[in-house]
């Protein structure tokens, strides 16, 4: 069979791709159960070996997480004209193919919003979204402090404060990937449909919410991707690039990305946590042992988000502000 040679369509397609996992070695995707206190003590590897950790009996009401996915649901179905609406993204709105300012593009739709409750959000997203963003950063600061404590640092809200902060700068997005029939040919012949291309975080933490369609993929150390199995229960984790800097890269800011799909849509929704405009991203000063120097050049948060919105995708962004040691 021949793969679907549509100019529009070929776009979308991954260009280049590391090879996928071997099948044979795949390493489980660390599970945190937070109702369980022995499961703080994996918390610190899996930020430092993948950067990226699923999370169960999190807390965050059920009932919060279906009336938020039900809303998305209903507006990613309404007419264009409703939707656009919202649109384009500047930065915050309803966004269609097109990601950020600088040429990405990919399959998905999708609504960016301040995580600050604001009066231009879609009429029906009002409270929902504000109900749900405050019970998942209340799990999200619990996380960062248990991070602490097990880091043995003195403040235990030394990162969950920047997320509490009145000026915490947190992003909300919901995405969609809808179905992309003409797709289905291209899969058979081993071709990938990029809905979400590679990338970072730039935040400090990032909490994401998916329907059970599968798409998310993590990249191993190794380069290889690992698909994430979905699961529309839990929440899954990342580790934002402010967080690699404030820990000197102990913890691994995760690369991933989603894969479009052709017959299922998927639905998934992520907090970004950011610290103030002003804040100094830095080393943790109590973290640092000995002669130990800093990997990264001094910067706030405004200056690397400027940086970071400058930046396409797949960029390394942090690779600008690491420092160049002497050896
Ligand atoms: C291509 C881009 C989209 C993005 C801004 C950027 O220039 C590079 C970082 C991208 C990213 C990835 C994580 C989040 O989805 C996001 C909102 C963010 O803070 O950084 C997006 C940005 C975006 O979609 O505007
Ligand atoms: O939609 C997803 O599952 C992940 C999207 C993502 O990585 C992002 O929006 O930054
Ligand atoms: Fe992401």
């Amino acid at each position: 069979m021949v793969a679907v040679s549509n100019p529009l369509i070929e776009q979308f397609f991954v260009k280049q791709s590391k090879p996928n996992i071997n099948p044979l070695i795949i390493p489980d995707i660390p599970l945190i159960d937070l109702s369980k206190p022995e499961s703080k003590h994996h918390l610190v590897k899996a930020c430092q070996d993948f950067g990226f950790f699923k999370v169960v009996n999190h807390g965050v009401p059920l009932k919060f997480i279906n009336k938020l996915e039900t809303e998305a649901v209903k507006f990613f179905a309404s007419p264009v004209s409703n939707k656009e609406r919202f649109g384009p993204p500047d930065p915050f709105g309803y966004g269609n193919k097109s990601i950020g300012r600088n040429g990405d593009v990919g399959w998905v739709e999708y609504l960016l919003l301040n995580a600050k409750p604001e009066s231009d959000y879609p009429e029906n997203f009002r409270g929902v979204v504000n109900d749900y963003v405050t019970s998942v950063k209340t799990m999200a600061c619990e996380i960062l402090e248990i991070l602490a404590d097990e880091m043995k640092l003195q403040q235990r809200n030394v990162f969950s404060k920047l997320l509490m902060d009145e000026q915490s700068d947190s992003v909300f997005r919901v995405n969609h990937y809808p179905p992309c029939p003409e797709f289905q040919e291209n899969e058979r012949n081993g071709r990938k449909l990029v809905g979400f291309g590679e990338h970072t975080d730039p935040q400090i933490i990032s909490v994401l919410r998916s329907n059970n369609t599968s798409g998310l993929e993590i990249s191993l150390r190794d380069g290889s991707w690992m698909s994430v199995p979905p699961d529309s229960e839990s929440f899954f984790i990342n580790v934002g690039d402010s967080l690699q800097v404030m820990t000197n890269g102990r913890f691994k800011s995760v690369k991933h990305r989603v894969l479009a799909n052709g017959t299922k849509s998927r639905v998934s929704m992520i907090y970004f946590g950011g610290p103030p405009l002003s804040e100094k991203i830095a080393p943790l000063p109590s973290l640092m042992q000995g002669e130990e120097d800093s990997l990264y050049k001094e910067f706030t948060w405004f200056e690397y988000k400027k940086s970071a919105f400058n930046s396409r995708l797949s960029d390394n962004r942090l690779g600008s502000f690491e420092k160049v040691i002497a050896s």
